[in-house]
């Protein structure tokens, strides 16, 4: 047995003679095996499968090491910061590496954020090439020459990719993205329409796009709101609608307040034409307004602002009010009705100056005062429990001078006019009431031809009057002459939904029809009139009756005066200068007044005849006479034809409404 010692190199000596033996097999093996080209390949393919899996492992793993070096963001598609980032990108022409566009035929006058392969400047369309890897791409670009950012871009919505450690680098970024877009000097894109006011059908491709209600503040204005006018006025005036290609041409007057290039045009393009949007900077704000012709309930303005403060919203309406209060100063604006149950055209008339009504001494002082007390005493009239109304009953021939002094209030206290006539085919109970509960407070609400919600007597004598009595005789019927009834017009003079603050100023030309003498033979079926006229004289509904009279005393001298401005310096209007002094037209109006015969004829008449004269003070004078022949003849000869009535209100102005 040998040793411990000796038996190690023994065993040693042993392996070493096995690992010889054996790399000679596998040697032996490998040649024999090589001999064999299929175990050739399916070594190189083991060798090959072990390089590639080992490669495959490696490349999952280098995003990850990758990704330590760069931070990324996502902004999705109807998201404002996918706006912000976008419009950035946009501005800085990152897709400017682009091989592929979209062309297109553009004005290109009203592109000013891009430089332009072609500008003819011709005015006719231009092609406009936009970059079409804005679709689906990838791209890297250098931003301010520091950082490396990768921007694909998606359905979903746009990926940055910041090449850098520090997250700072993607804050300031995003942060200048949203200052740029609040800044931007391009509109941001069209928002649609939210929901409320669904757009009609036909709407323009403007509506298709992203709505991002919760992050606007959008405020509604529905035609039959007086806010709607301080909107579009505006609008107007902001010079917002100069994008617009479309104009409804009109040289109504009625118009003006549609043009946008003011009152004084003759032609006036209006620029509301079916669903059109305007976006302009308001302030530090963008806004988007969007112009609604016809919904259900007639013109609407939808306001859109690019931010989540309420306050923006309620501050633009203010600026809108004040500047409409501001412009009203120098105008009387006049509100008709649509002949439905709501307020509809207005219509902006110059201001008439107080001093240019010609009434007796006293009236038009008291009126004005008598207003003035009235609306400064809301207070009392609260505390006293009695309704904050007034009504005025303005009566007398026609031409006196009725719808004259209200408009002249109007302009005096500072008051928009609501004008209905009972004549009107459109105006009834229901709708007179709806009309009572939008007009608003501080305003005058003026009822022309009250009368005629008073029905005509026909006379018995009248060949049309067939109706008789149980003895055969002829009765006197009532004639209905407006929709209006007595008791309805009572009841929506004391409704107590009517409007707090309100002025009523109802005028006739007839007097005599709400007169208890002239109605005591009324058929028993209608109610008795005389109980209902009393009635409508009543605080609160008629408070103060004032009479209008043909013209007479210094009312003459006065209307000859207004026509021949004794001042002949350059402020007067073009050919009304008289070149007369102060004491020769003075002279004049008093030999005027002496040839006119007094209560006789009204001051529209006269007023007709002096526009005959309007430079020549002294042809008036001498004139007068022969005028004053002339109608007596007319006066005789109607009377004898049975046409009197007739030729009285041509010559004073039927008043049928068409005043405004
Ligand atoms: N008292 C007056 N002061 C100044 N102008 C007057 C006066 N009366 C009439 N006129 C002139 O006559 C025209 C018609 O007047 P207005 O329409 O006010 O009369 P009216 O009494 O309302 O008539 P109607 O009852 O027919 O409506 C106006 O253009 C106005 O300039």
């Amino acid at each position: 047995m040998p040793p411990a010692s000796s038996s190690i190199p023994h065993l040693l000596r042993s392996l070493l003679r096995l690992l010889c033996s054996s790399s000679k097999h596998a040697s032996r093996f490998v040649k024999y095996i090589l001999r064999h080209p299929q175990a050739g390949e399916l070594i190189r393919f083991l060798f090959l499968g072990t390089v590639m899996e080992t490669a495959r492992s490696l490349t999952q793993k280098i995003p990850q090491y990758v990704n330590i070096f760069m931070v990324k963001a996502h902004f999705q598609r109807g998201n404002a910061t996918f706006d912000w980032v976008s419009s950035y990108l946009d501005h800085h022409q990152v897709w400017n590496q682009s091989r592929t566009f979209n062309v297109t035929a553009k004005d290109t006058d009203k592109i000013k954020d891009r430089d332009l392969r072609f500008k003819s400047g011709d005015g006719y369309l231009d092609a406009v090439y936009e970059p079409a890897s804005w679709a689906l791409s990838t791209d890297l670009f250098h931003w301010k020459k520091k950082h490396w950012i990768t921007v694909s871009v998606d359905k979903s919505g746009l990926t940055l990719s910041v090449w850098s450690l520090n997250q700072s680098v993607l804050d300031d970024f995003i942060q200048e993205a949203r200052e740029f877009y609040l800044q931007r000097p391009v509109p941001p894109p069209v928002i649609s329409a939210p929901p409320v006011i669904s757009p009609p059908t036909g709407s323009p491709p403007g509506f298709v796009g992203e709505w991002l209600g919760s992050l606007l503040v959008t405020g509604i204005f529905d035609s039959g709101d007086f806010s709607f006018i301080w909107i579009l006025e505006y609008l107007q005036s902001q010079d917002i609608m100069a994008d617009i290609m479309q104009f409804h041409i009109s040289t109504r007057q009625a118009d003006a307040g549609w043009s946008p290039q003011g009152k004084k045009e003759t032609v006036h393009a209006l620029p509301l034409r079916p669903n059109s949007i305007h976006r302009f900077r308001w302030r530090s704000h963008w806004v988007q307004a969007n112009l609604y012709s016809g919904g259900p309930s007639g013109p609407q303005i939808a306001i859109l602002i690019h931010s989540c403060d309420k306050t923006v919203l309620l501050d633009f309406i203010e600026a809108a009010r004040l500047q409409y209060k501001e412009a009203s100063i120098s105008r009387v604006n006049v509100h008709l009705t649509t002949g439905h149950a709501n307020w509809g055209r207005m219509v902006s008339k110059n201001r008439r100056s107080f001093s240019t009504l010609i009434l007796p001494d006293g009236i038009k002082e008291t009126l004005l005062a008598d207003m003035k007390e009235f609306l400064e005493n809301e207070e009392w009239y609260t505390f006293a429990g009695v309704p904050h109304r007034r009504g005025y009953l303005l009566y007398g021939d026609p031409g006196t001078g009725k719808s004259t002094t209200v408009h002249a209030l109007a302009g005096e206290l500072g008051m928009e006019i609501y004008f209905v006539s009972l004549a009107s085919p459109g105006v009834n109970n229901f709708s007179l009431g709806e009309l009572f509960h939008s007009t608003p407070p501080h305003s005058i609400l003026l009822i022309e031809d009250i009368d005629c919600a008073f029905p005509t007597r026909v006379n018995p004598s009248d060949e049309v009057q067939t109706q008789t009595d149980e003895e055969g005789r002829p009765i006197e019927i009532l004639q209905p002459r407006s929709k209006v009834t007595l008791a309805g017009l009572l009841n929506i003079l004391d409704s107590v939904a009517s409007q707090e603050g309100r002025i009523l100023i109802a005028t006739t030309n007839h007097i005599e029809q709400l007169d208890p003498g002239t109605v005591t033979s009324l058929r028993s079926d209608f109610a008795p009139t005389h109980i209902i006229t009393t009635a409508l004289i009543r605080p609160g509904r008629i408070d103060m009756k004032i009479k209008y009279s043909l013209a007479m005393g210094e009312q003459l001298e006065n209307v000859f005066n207004r026509f021949y401005p004794v001042n002949n310096d350059a402020a007067n209007p073009p050919g009304i200068k008289s070149g007369l002094t102060v004491s020769e037209i003075e002279g004049l109006a008093r030999q005027f007044a002496a040839a006119v015969p007094h209560s006789k004829y009204s001051i529209a008449q006269l007023q007709g005849y002096l526009l005959g004269w309007k430079n020549d003070p002294k042809g008036a004078v001498q004139g007068i006479p022969s005028w004053i022949a002339q109608q007596e003849i007319e006066a005789m000869q109607s009377a004898k034809h049975g046409r009197q009535w007739f030729l009285s209100n041509m010559q004073g102005g039927i008043s049928d409404g068409s005043d405004y």
